[in-house]
């Protein structure tokens, strides 16, 4: 499924118009009634619905919206916000239709708007769309305010009112108990500021053309996808038609790290993991990673001669920020092979990132936002408050695979195309996670269709095994890592086999 910011959302409407000669008003008239058809499974004729409306198209969904359940014997009327002569000219068309139908229509001026929602059972939400830019101004702040303190259950329509892709700080908007989005979710359903605003969601399709719908650079990676882009194990395959994984990392003090790495690789489709750790760190490794090869951690080691036989490098979990530690890494980053880059190697990779530029193979950063502000320069809000365009800038600038990780991780391209992912829950919010996933992601990156769509199948993996491991035997509290790398073998199979709805519906 495609995700759409406001602005290809708005090209889009342009195309289908212009190219494709649909009326706007026919889309109008589509999406108050896929509107009003999705949102009937809420209702019963007993009910009370108010319909708010505002200036713009978003406001005209609301008239056809009101029409379509009138017209079917349900309680409704119309709460407008503005004068007609300040409406878009599509929704005054639908107002006067509204009227036509004998619908009823209170002015907002002409009434206590608290007061005249007591009796309301549903309120929907048809104030603002997509159209909003910045803050909502006086005197439709005070009525979102009117709404949410109404204790009432309220549906918004495309958007909960108030919301935009770029989140302010002071947001004031509806909080909506259900949002039915049209078409595709906007950025902002992703965003942890502005994700609770939208409650339960639904998408509608309103006919816009596919094709068109397609062309967005932003995709929320789902089942079908995962299933379609991953590598076929063959019957006759060997261990060598697999990535041959080395994995580097790990200190005296922090050498779990690399073995949940390496177990994260091998639970993923790994042929071969080796394991290059501190002298320390290898006896505590070597008991109980039965599968795994090692050898001593020595950036000596590192020759490209040496290294010919290893497809894919991961480097940096439990690695220390030391002289040793920053030689390491600046000989890693100097090789020829494919790398991705986690946790210290981060830190030490923000020192200095102009070695990126010289790097002449694929790399792949995986930081969540705290390593994400040490790479950008930018403070962990900024980085929150427009996480896709951050992602995108910084992927493009330095020609990377970068996967900022959190509830919502985006992986993105060096072309700037961005994966979302909404498997995963707070279980997974502990030390640990992240170095299971780091050789989850090394193991798909060269296997499947695309880096892309390997990187994304991991991180799908990932949260869809702690998502089945609470929904079975664990809890977001207790679930460790390790417990993680135990549902592997779920997640799999529940993507191979059955037809699971790991969906945005799923949070
Ligand atoms: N392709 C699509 O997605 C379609 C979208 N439609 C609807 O059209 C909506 C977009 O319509 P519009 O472009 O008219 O936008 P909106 O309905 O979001 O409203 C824009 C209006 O809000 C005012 N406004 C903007 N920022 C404000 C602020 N901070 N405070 C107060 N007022 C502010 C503007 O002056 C303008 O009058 C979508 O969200 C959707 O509901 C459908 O009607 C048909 C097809
Ligand atoms: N609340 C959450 N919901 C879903 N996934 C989460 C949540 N919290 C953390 N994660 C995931 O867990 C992993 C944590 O990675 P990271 O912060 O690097 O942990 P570590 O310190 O163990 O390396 C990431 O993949 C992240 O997306
Ligand atoms: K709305």
């Amino acid at each position: 499924m495609r995700c759409m910011t406001e602005s290809e959302m708005y090209e889009v409407d342009r195309k289908s118009a212009e190219d494709y000669l649909l009326p706007t008003t026919v889309l109008m008239e589509n999406a108050g009634r896929a509107l009003a058809d999705g949102l009937k499974s809420k209702l019963s004729k007993e009910m009370r619905i108010c319909v708010v409306t505002g200036p713009g198209n978003n406001g005209g969904d609301g008239y056809v919206l009101a029409r379509t359940l009138l017209n079917e014997g349900y309680a409704v009327e119309v709460l407008e916000t503005v004068t007609e002569a300040e409406m878009s000219t599509d929704e005054q068309l639908y107002r006067q239709i509204y009227l036509k139908y004998q619908g009823t229509l209170t002015k907002v001026d002409d009434v206590d708007v608290a007061a005249y929602l007591v009796d309301k059972d549903i309120i929907v939400d048809a104030l603002f769309g997509i159209g909003l830019t910045g803050r909502v101004r006086a005197p439709f702040d005070q009525w979102i305010e009117t709404i949410n303190q109404s204790g009432k259950c309220v549906i918004s329509l495309d958007v909960p009112s108030g919301v935009s892709s770029v989140a302010a700080d002071d947001l004031l908007a509806i909080r909506a108990n259900h949002t039915f989005i049209i078409e595709a979710p906007k950025p902002s359903l992703f965003i942890e500021a502005t994700r609770p605003f939208y409650g339960e969601v639904t998408v509608v399709s309103i006919g816009l053309p596919k094709k068109e719908l397609l062309q967005s650079s932003l995709t929320v990676w789902q089942q079908e996808d995962v299933k379609q882009t991953l590598q076929k194990r063959e019957p006759f395959s060997h261990k060598g038609n697999y990535v041959h994984l080395l994995v580097i990392g790990g200190s005296a003090f922090m050498p779990g790290s690399v073995k949940l790495t390496s177990t994260g690789a091998y639970r993923t489709g790994a042929g071969l993991v080796t394991v290059m750790t501190s002298e320390e760190a290898l006896p505590m490794l070597a008991n109980g990673l039965n599968e795994v090869m090692y050898q001593p951690l020595e950036p000596e080691a590192l020759t490209d001669e040496a290294l010919a036989k290893y497809d894919v490098i991961a480097c940096g979990m439990g690695l220390s920020e030391t002289a040793a530690g920053r030689a390491l890494l600046s000989r890693v980053l100097e090789t020829k092979k494919p790398l991705v880059i986690d946790a210290s190697g981060l830190n030490l990779l923000s020192e200095d990132l102009s070695r990126l530029e010289r790097r002449q193979a694929l790399t792949v950063l995986t930081p969540h936002p705290k390593e994400m502000a040490r790479l950008s320069g930018l403070s962990v809000a900024a980085i929150k408050r427009q996480p896709f365009r951050v992602v995108a800038d910084f992927a493009k600038a330095h020609q990377v695979y970068l996967v900022l990780k959190g509830a919502m991780t985006l992986s993105a391209s060096p072309s700037g195309e961005i994966n979302i992912n909404t498997t995963g829950n707070s279980g997974l919010s502990k030390g640990g996670s992240g170095d299971l996933l780091t050789g989850m992601v090394a193991s798909r990156v060269l296997s499947d269709d695309t880096p892309l769509a390997g990187i994304s199948n991991a991180v799908f993996l990932h949260g869809l095994a702690a998502d089945l491991a609470v929904s079975d035997r664990h809890s977001s509290y207790d679930l460790t890592a390790t417990e993680v790398s135990d549902y592997l073998g779920r997640s799999f199979q529940a993507v191979l086999r059955k037809n699971i709805q790991a969906s945005i519906n799923i949070k």
